[in-house]
């Protein structure tokens, strides 16, 4: 037995009543009630994608950055991934690919209607294992860090599910691949301080919104472009479940930290020319330095382990080396992060939703699994969002 107060049963707390008495506020934790994810229809093979990418946007003639990007995608442990832009979108948008030409709107253009679309997809997905009309949603928590507009995509995406009027709408934009994570956290203190709330968490990103030509003085740009792929993700929250609704997770606790003098190490700027973002070579040893004092530090609170391999993990697979750095800095078993694994290597670094799609495949393996996780994400900065998680009925 590892942790005291969870398995002793959710952290013990009165329900607030207002002055007519009326109980505010759940009784028990946020559960997940259902999941959904969702990819665009290219599906473009690792092992071509240098052919791909360099053929795409004309770039043949660079030889030697062709062979160092071919070495990075044969490196990745990625086999595929999924794209909303296509080779026929690229020709016929060249500013896409031309990166003195300003691309900006263009690309806002094509992300104001694929991103709610993809997202949608997801949604409707949780929703219909969540078994409800989505009609009973009364919140919604979105994240996307591709395209910014006004309304948002919260807003669009009210409309396509046919969300109720009064859905109350949070929209939470550039938090890169922590925008999943955020996402759950929000949605866990709503469903918990509003008694009834069904919240939708929705998350998606599209590439499209970094996507450019390789170039030799941008290295880190090139790794951009052979980890990333598209996907939206979704989860159904809410406290006190009632008949018909299927637990499958409760959302123990949830915390974000920033890893000091990490300003610089991974951060974006919307430009005229999309979304440039900087990778850091360090980030994986910032990583492994600092997981096991964030996660130790997020989980103090809930009592004392004896082992990080007692519990689950639902870790984002921002890369290769950052799942190895993960799994070096906590002395994990390996098969611990076979789910994240699996993630990147079937639709590779997803951004935002991938802790949805990691969560969504490690209920698969519901036989393995312990009964307390933790869910880790990465986002800028670098930040580290961290949520435990107890298995409850049925994930
Ligand atoms: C890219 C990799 C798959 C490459 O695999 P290896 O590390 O085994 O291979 P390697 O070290 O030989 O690297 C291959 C080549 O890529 C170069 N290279 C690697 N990382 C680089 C970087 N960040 N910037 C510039 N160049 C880089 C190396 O110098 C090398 O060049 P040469 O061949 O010339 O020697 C891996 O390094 C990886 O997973 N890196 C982590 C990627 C990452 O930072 N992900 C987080 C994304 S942000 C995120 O998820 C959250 C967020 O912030 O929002």
């Amino acid at each position: 037995m590892i942790i005291s107060s969870l398995m002793l049963g959710n952290l013990a707390r009165p329900a607030a009543a207002n002055s007519t008495g009326q109980r505010l506020r759940a009784d028990g934790p946020a559960t997940v009630l259902g999941i959904g994810t969702a990819n665009p229809p290219n599906c473009v093979r690792q092992e071509d994608y240098a052919d791909y990418y360099f053929r795409a946007t004309k770039s043949e003639h660079l030889a030697d950055l062709k062979a160092k990007f071919r070495r990075i995608c044969h490196k990745s442990a990625i086999s595929k991934r999924y794209f909303h832009h296509t080779e026929e979108l690229l020709e016929c948008y060249p500013e896409l690919t031309n990166r003195t030409s300003p691309s900006l709107d263009t690309r806002q253009d094509i992300l104001a209607t694929a991103v709610p679309e993809l997202t949608a997809a997801a949604a409707a997905d949780a929703i219909a294992e969540w078994g409800r009309p989505a009609t009973e949603i009364t919140d919604l928590v979105v994240s996307t860090s591709s395209g910014t507009h006004l309304p948002g995509v919260d807003f669009h995406l009210a409309n396509l599910l046919g969300l109720r009027p009064s859905v109350r709408r949070t929209m939470l934009y550039m938090n890169g691949c922590a925008g999943g994570s955020a996402t759950l956290r929000v949605a866990k203190g709503i469903a918990e301080n509003n008694r009834d709330a069904r919240v939708l968490v929705a998350s998606a990103d599209l590439s499209l919104v970094f996507f450019r030509a390789p170039d030799e003085t941008h290295v880190d740009t090139l790794v951009m472009q052979a980890l990333f792929g598209d996907g939206a993700g979704a989860v159904v929250v809410g406290a006190d479940p009632v008949s018909g609704e299927r637990p499958g997770f409760e959302m123990v606790s949830a915390s974000q930290t920033t890893v000091p003098g990490s300003r610089n190490i991974a951060r974006g700027q919307l430009r005229e020319d999309g979304l440039l973002f900087h990778l850091s070579k360090e980030i994986p040893s910032l990583v492994r330095e600092n997981i096991e004092r964030c996660v130790g530090d997020a989980l103090a609170p809930l009592g004392a382990f004896t082992s990080w391999n007692e519990l689950f993990w639902v870790v984002h697979p921002g890369g290769l080396a950052i799942l190895d750095s993960v799994e070096e800095g906590l002395g994990l078993d390996p098969r611990k992060l076979e789910a994240s694994r699996r993630v990147l290597r079937d639709y590779g670094n997803l951004a935002g939703p991938s802790v949805i799609f990691v969560l969504d495949e490690l209920r698969r393996q519901r036989d393995e699994m312990n009964e307390i996780g933790v869910m880790v994400g990465l986002g800028p900065g670098l930040t580290i969002e961290t949520m435990a998680l107890r298995v409850t009925g049925s994930p």
